[in-house]
């Protein structure tokens, strides 16, 4: 049994009628998941006004609500709360409301810009093959000790954070890797959580529909780091031109991994090939099965946390070479006449820069490049002309075709991509809408040892259009047309 009085721990807040001592069923900021009994916390969103459905919450059997505005009507019976902010006041009860579960495991969190998922996923593999029970918070999926849970967002809402944190201390999890979504940070999904230790990966163009400026996306991120306690480590990317501003107001032990320049953590790149990787890594020469100089600085990432979290340094190489990271990152398939096709959640410039150029390095001669890539509708149009000029720049064929389109017209978000293919490379590009024959077309045109990559969707099942998620899968698609190649 939970009273309200029992969830309100660290909360400042000025209460207007009722009483503290209701008893609490469940705690939401959705009015129509409201029951009897429910705390509602009106949040202002970035669509709607969450104030707005106070009095459909109340109707439904809400018992107390958090509110920044008091509403015209109240009711007697309702107990109100006023907050400053109801984002951070969600944060706090979610977390209070679940019993503080960060605080019963070892929590990491990862962020940056591109890699989130690949350091989070390859941390949560290792952790359980080195014998440890964990839990996962990712874009591809959830999971509590191999307990698969469907994801919605790369970083979840405080309830649905901290109910699964919950059922991790449940299971007896040691640990948790998390994504730390630049979204989460500003929306305050992550305030009042406990981490052991924060990682950044890097941080480049994404998302500047939500944040507007580079530097605001900056902001967000170094909050996170801004936010750790002094018992956490704070471990950079000091490559990154942004790694060392990173942890500049931090309490947290500080941390460096790099290939270039000074850090804690170095690692050298002897090999990149399609096989994978050999790395020269705090003096050990290990081969991984992960491709690309990308994925180096994954690795050193994963290797470089594992030592903070006091791993066996043998046991951790060993396992690490075994893993191959996240679904749809850099996953490769061969046809019968030996054209390679790759699919890879690059959605952003310089992941796609990324991609290509680790192609380039490891393909074995003059094998042309194919590329299929689109643009997500309803994110940030800016990075549309710079992914197609890069696309297009280094690929021999580009082909323009639709992500998901969301609520936009395809078509449109195509031309935006046209706008950034320069006249020189106008050649190499051609735009079909439909993906499916995107890739067909792709299949078509390759030749045997011709290399097809089809990027921005990776994992991802569906194809969103108008609110509607239909059955898409790149792998699937390419599958179909390889069996065509002989
Ligand atoms: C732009 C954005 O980030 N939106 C997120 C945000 O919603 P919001 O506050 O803007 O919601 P809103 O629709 O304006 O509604 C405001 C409030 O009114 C309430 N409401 C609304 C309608 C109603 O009938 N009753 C009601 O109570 C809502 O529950 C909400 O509390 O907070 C919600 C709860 O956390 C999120 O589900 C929602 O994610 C939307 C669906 C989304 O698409 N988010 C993406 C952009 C996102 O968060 N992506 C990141 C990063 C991706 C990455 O780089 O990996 C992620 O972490 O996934
Ligand atoms: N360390 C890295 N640096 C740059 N690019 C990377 C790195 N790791 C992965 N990538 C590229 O970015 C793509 C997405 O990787 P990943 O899913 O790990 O990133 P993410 O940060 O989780 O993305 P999201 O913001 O969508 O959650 C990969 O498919 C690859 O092309
Ligand atoms: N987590 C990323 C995913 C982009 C994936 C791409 N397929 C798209 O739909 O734009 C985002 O929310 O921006
Ligand atoms: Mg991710």
């Amino acid at each position: 049994m939970m009273y309200l009085s029992d969830i309100l721990d660290g909360l400042a807040f000025t209460e207007l009628q009722g009483s503290a001592d209701v008893e609490i069923t469940s705690v939401t900021f959705d009015s129509r998941k409201v029951e009897p009994g429910s705390l509602f916390v009106a949040v202002k969103g970035t669509l709607v006004d969450g104030h707005d459905y106070i009095d459909q919450a109340i109707k439904s059997g809400a018992i107390a609500i958090i509110c920044e505005d008091l509403p015209a009507r109240t009711v007697a019976e309702v107990d109100f709360l006023m907050v400053a902010d109801s984002g951070k006041a969600l944060s706090i009860v979610a977390a209070n409301f679940y019993g503080q579960p960060s605080e019963k495991l070892k929590l990491v969190g990862v962020t940056g810009t591109n890699g989130k998922t690949t350091v989070a996923t390859l941390l949560y593999q290792l952790f359980r093959d080195l014998g440890y029970k964990c839990g996962l918070l990712s874009t591809v999926e959830n999971q509590v000790n191999g307990t698969v849970i469907p994801s919605t967002h790369t970083t979840p809402d405080p309830i649905e954070l901290n109910s699964l944190l919950a059922e991790m201390v449940e299971q007896g999890c040691d640990y948790c890797f998390m994504e730390v979504s630049s979204h989460a940070i500003a929306q305050h999904r992550i305030a009042n959580l406990v981490f052991s230790g924060g990682i950044f990966t890097n941080l480049t163009h994404d998302h500047l529909d939500y944040h507007k400026t580079f530097d605001s996306y900056l902001k967000a991120k170094k909050a996170f780091f801004d936010g750790l306690p002094k018992t956490a480590f704070a471990l950079t990317n000091s490559d990154d031109k942004n790694g060392n501003v990173m942890l500049q107001n931090t309490q947290a032990h500080k941390k460096t991994y790099g290939l270039k320049t000074m850090a804690d953590y170095k690692a050298r790149i002897l090999e990149n090939q399609f096989e994978g990787l050999l790395l020269h890594i705090d003096s050990e020469e290990v081969w991984f099965k992960m491709v690309g100089t990308f994925n180096a600085y994954n690795l050193l990432a994963v290797y470089a946390t594992a030592m903070l979290l006091d791993q066996d340094k043998a046991k951790v190489l060993t396992s690490l070479s075994k893993l191959t990271g996240a679904e749809g990152r850099f996953e490769y398939i061969v046809a019968p006449n030996k054209v390679i096709g790759i699919v890879d959640y690059a959605h952003t410039p310089d992941a796609v820069q990324n991609v290509l150029s680790t192609i380039h390095d490891i393909r074995k001669g003059n094998e042309k490049v194919i590329t299929v890539i689109g643009c997500g509708g309803d994110r940030d149009k800016t990075k549309r002309p710079i992914m197609a000029r890069v696309a297009s720049e280094w690929s021999d064929k580009v082909i323009l075709t639709a992500d998901n389109p969301r609520t936009e017209d395809p078509g449109q978000i195509i031309k935006d991509m046209e706008e950034g293919v320069d006249p020189a490379f106008k050649r190499h590009a051609v735009s079909i809408v439909d993906r499916r024959e995107a890739i067909k077309t792709a299949c078509m045109l390759a030749n045997p040892g011709d290399i097809i990559l089809v990027a921005g969707k990776g994992h991802e099942k569906y194809q969103e259009i108008n609110g509607v998620k239909n059955h898409f899968d790149d792998m699937e698609e390419l599958e179909e047309q390889f069996k065509l190649l002989s």
